[in-house]
């Protein structure tokens, strides 16, 4: 798994609008807000759970109905497809867990 750099950082960046990059850990960001602590926690036991069957884990926090979520890849020093590919799936259940558009 390499470290996505120059035009195939560009590529993967253009199809996470959703996201932010973070040069300086080059990671990806997103702030998450559903409709109370109850929705985010269950949004966030469902990640976990995916995480775990990629072995590929978020960094995130959670203030009652915020959720804060950074993806990169350790072993690699920066982001990689794994990150973009849990990014994708952490949309789609964001959007399913009625998540509002920050
Ligand atoms: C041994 C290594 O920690 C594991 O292969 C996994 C666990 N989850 C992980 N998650 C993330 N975000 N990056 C990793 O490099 C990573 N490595």
């Amino acid at each position: 798994m390499h470290k996505l750099e120059g035009p195939e950082l560009t590529a993967a960046l253009a199809q996470l609008s959703a996201w932010t990059f973070d040069p300086q850990r080059h990671a990806i960001r997103r702030a998450l807000r559903f409709a109370d602590f109850n929705a985010a926690f269950g949004f966030m036991t469902r990640v976990a759970l995916e995480a775990e069957r990629r072995n590929h884990h978020p960094e995130w926090s959670n203030v009652y109905h915020r959720v804060d979520i950074t993806l990169t890849t350790h072993d690699a020093g920066g982001l990689t497809e794994r990150d973009v590919a849990l990014a994708r799936w952490i949309d789609a259940a964001a959007s399913a867990a009625g998540a509002e558009p920050t």
